[in-house]
């Protein structure tokens, strides 16, 4: 189209002034032609400009992020949620992980056993002391004061029953520390996130809850080890390696296992009113299986696991648009849901494309573990109040997931009134169907009184997220909701 011409040196300097000048001798015809075919070049450039803008723009949606923030009290599943969407979204870094989740089902395991050997232990420590002594110098354990305050023969038996597991299970006690212990020394003390002691975030004290700050660095910390252990071993024969945990775990079994089934044990758990089953991280009907050499979590396994959150994690992945093309790169928050980690929620608030909101419907028996004044169903409807009455999350949709169904289920069939809880239940049936709709709709009307955008859609599912198949169609419709509501937001963007 532009003929080549020879230029000066000087020239070189701007290439395009040289193509764009009129050809020398160009006739009046010969500048109309060449006007019109630039004209028409210049659209032919248009509009492929216009196409790439668009592809861009494409592209750009493609790759929006959705931004979504779990929110709910301590233990109403916000982690476990989060492990659902790994599982569905990531299954190979689900899969990846899964090995350092052994160590935290160990640590809930001896945590269980700990809590049974506090709810048996005898009450006056000096006798306890006394007791461990002699039979460790194998006395007959004879003993108690004649002024315990506890029928004397019961406190015989208790102390003696203490002892015995005490002693028995001294090493997988101790297993505790060790475990901790070592996470830390795979800590790296520059990252902002490093897994600390008791006293600062990190990892709790033995008889706390185990915390961590973020998720990354223990799962490393825990592959750090396993890696060390590779290079000794193949990878699937951790058991050979004589100082894993799990040696210590197989030689307490019959002991943990005796301790379970024991009466008498069972008895005094039932009168203090410890229901284990019902608590976080619960594997006691599994000793066999969790302490045998090969233990490899299941799924299941790991979405029991208890770990509770400090701060904020984030997990990314990619969600197929479904009949709309490309894919779209999500973003979950989890936070910490005890009250001391609240304060961290309301910087997520600004930008977010939805709120999964986890109330734990099972837990109107039960009151926080950070405040013991303040029963858990009323700290869920109070945190739900503020979140629907947040001028800041106005526009933003929420997902209440009620859940824990399984155990509001079992706790209901075993007989325990949530009229003796929340008296404004009355004389309704203590079953299931009943409770959660009356639970359901206490949630309802709060959002109703109290929501700042009388226009915004409300997403009501009843949860169990430990349970895979159901919560992964939960997932799905809830996936679909939000890509729907946002759909405006992510064409613009
Ligand atoms: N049976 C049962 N257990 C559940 C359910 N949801 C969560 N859990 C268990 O409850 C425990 C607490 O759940 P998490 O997901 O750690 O709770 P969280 O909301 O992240 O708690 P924080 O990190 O302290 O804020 C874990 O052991 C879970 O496996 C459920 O629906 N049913
Ligand atoms: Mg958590």
């Amino acid at each position: 189209m532009f003929a080549a011409k020879s230029l000066p040196q000087n020239h070189l300097a701007d290439p395009f002034e040289a193509i764009l000048r009129p050809p020398p001798g160009e006739t009046s015809a010969q500048r109309d032609t060449r006007i019109l075919a630039e004209q028409l070049a210049k659209r032919v450039s248009d509009a492929i400009d216009e196409q790439l803008r668009a592809e861009r723009a494409e592209l750009k949606k493609s790759r929006s992020d959705v931004r979504i923030l779990l929110l709910g009290q301590s233990e109403s599943g916000k982690s476990t949620t989060l492990k659902q969407f790994q599982l569905l979204h990531t299954p190979a870094a689900f899969q990846a992980e899964r090995m350092a989740w052994r160590f935290v089902i160990y640590l809930n395991l001896i945590r269980s056993v700990r809590r049974i050997l506090d709810t048996i232990s005898p009450e006056r420590e000096e006798e306890v002391h006394e007791l461990l002594d002699s039979a460790s110098l194998g006395s007959d354990g004879q003993s108690p004061d004649s002024s315990a305050q506890t029928d004397p023969e019961n406190h015989r038996i208790a102390a003696e029953k203490y002892a015995e597991y005490n002693i028995a299970l001294a090493p997988a006690l101790e297993l505790e520390g060790t475990l901790i212990r070592s996470l830390r020394e795979d800590d790296d003390e520059d990252e902002a996130t490093h897994l600390g002691d008791g006293s600062t975030p990190g990892w709790s004290a033995p008889r706390g809850e185990y915390t961590v700050r973020t998720t990354s660095n223990w799962k490393r910390a825990f592959t750090l080890r396993r890696n060390r252990s590779k290079q000794r071993l193949s990878s699937s024969s951790w058991w050979e390696d004589p100082s894993d945990p799990v040696h210590i775990l197989d030689s307490s079994r019959d002991a943990m296992v005796r301790l379970w089934q024991d009466e008498w044990v069972r008895h005094r758990l039932v009168e203090k009113r410890v229901r284990l089953q019902e608590s976080s991280g619960f594997y006691l009907d599994e000793i066999e299986r969790i302490t045998s050499k090969t233990y490899t979590p299941t799924d299941e396994d790991v979405l029991k696991a208890r770990l509770k959150t400090l701060g904020v994690v984030e997990h990314q992945f990619t969600i197929s648009m479904g009949s709309m093309r490309g894919a779209s790169n999500w973003v979950i928050y989890d936070v910490g849901g005890a009250r001391s980690q609240r304060h961290a929620w309301a910087p997520y608030f600004q930008d977010v494309n939805a709120i999964i909101f986890l109330a734990p419907i099972s837990a109107f028996d039960q009151v926080l573990t950070e405040d013991q004044r303040v029963n858990r169903l009323e700290d869920s409807l109070l945190l739900w109040r503020g979140l629907v009455s947040n001028k800041l999350l106005e526009g933003v949709p929420i997902v209440l997931f009620l859940n824990k169904c399984d155990l509001l289920r079992e706790k209901l069939e075993a007989g325990v009134q949530l009229k003796n809880y929340l008296v404004t239940y009355g004389d309704r049936p203590n079953n299931y169907e009943s409770v959660a709709k009356y639970l359901r709709n206490k949630f309802g009307t709060l959002h109703n009184q109290y929501r700042t955008n009388p226009g915004r859609e409300l997403f009501v599912h009843y949860t169990s997220v430990t349970d895979k198949a159901k919560t992964a169609q939960i997932i799905a419709n809830v996936r679909e909701a939000i890509l729907r509501l946002n759909l405006k937001t992510l064409k613009l963007m």
